[in-house]
């Protein structure tokens, strides 16, 4: 088992050739990746469609990384056991996606998998104020959720910094994700504002070697407070 070295780096599937999905989640273990982002989008809660648990149940056998699910669907409740039972080890929800975030997240738990809360950039730190004991993962969109290959939002930079802090006031530990036009040149941003997970399309599908495109993302040292 490798030792655990933040940050942690997540490649998002979307970005990879989906003729070949299997041998790409397959290829990610090799090439130092931790996580495998399954972005699961339905064309309601955002204007894209991508994948549903039948996806995440073929793609289990292919990697023993931990299975990252995002979704960005509303109502969640409904698909929350699906994709559990396909083999999801995290399920993470928008607090946007209804009014039932802390049962919803309570139902997570309960089905064996680690619960976690997304922001999309429009959202307030605060919002997720009264959930924090019930996560285990907050991810901050740095991007308007939907599309992958977007530009960085550095106006998220300071929410960045203000759940770090609620996270070290909680005691808890929560892993800080960010997901949206992480690069090279973004992670560093990120990582100083307080994120210990960076989830990456683009700047990992997108380019020839996944080995060095991780190596890249984890070059930066988070500067001291
Ligand atoms: O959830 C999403 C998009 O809604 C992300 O996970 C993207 O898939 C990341 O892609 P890049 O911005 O890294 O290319
Ligand atoms: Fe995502």
């Amino acid at each position: 088992m490798r030792p655990v070295s933040y940050p942690l780096i997540a490649p998002s599937v979307l970005a990879a050739d989906f003729t070949r999905l299997g041998e790409e989640v397959s290829a990610l273990k090799q090439a130092g990746a931790d996580w495998v982002h399954l972005d699961v989008m339905d064309g309601h809660f955002v204007p894209n469609i991508s994948f549903g648990p039948a996806v995440v149940k073929a793609l289990r056998p292919c990697s023993d990384l931990p299975f990252d699910v995002h979704l960005m669907i509303a109502p969640v409740d409904p698909y929350l056991e699906a994709f559990a039972q396909a083999g999801a080890d995290q399920i993470l929800i928008h607090i946007e996606a209804g009014p039932h975030t802390h049962r919803s997240l309570q139902r997570i738990r309960d089905l064996g998998a680690k619960p976690g809360v997304v922001l999309c950039p429009a959202t307030p730190p605060e919002a997720i104020s009264e959930v924090l004991d019930l996560v285990d993962i907050i991810l901050v969109m740095t991007v308007n959720p939907g599309f992958g290959g977007q530009k960085f939002l550095s106006s998220q930079l300071p929410k960045i910094r203000r759940i770090r802090d609620m996270i070290t006031q909680s005691g808890r530990d929560i892993r800080l994700a960010v997901d949206g036009g992480i690069d090279a040149a973004t992670a560093p941003l990120a990582i100083d504002a307080g994120a210990d997970v960076l989830i990456a399309g683009s700047a990992v599908y997108g380019k020839k070697d996944y080995a060095t495109a991780i190596a890249a993302l984890r070059t930066h040292v988070a500067k001291p407070k």
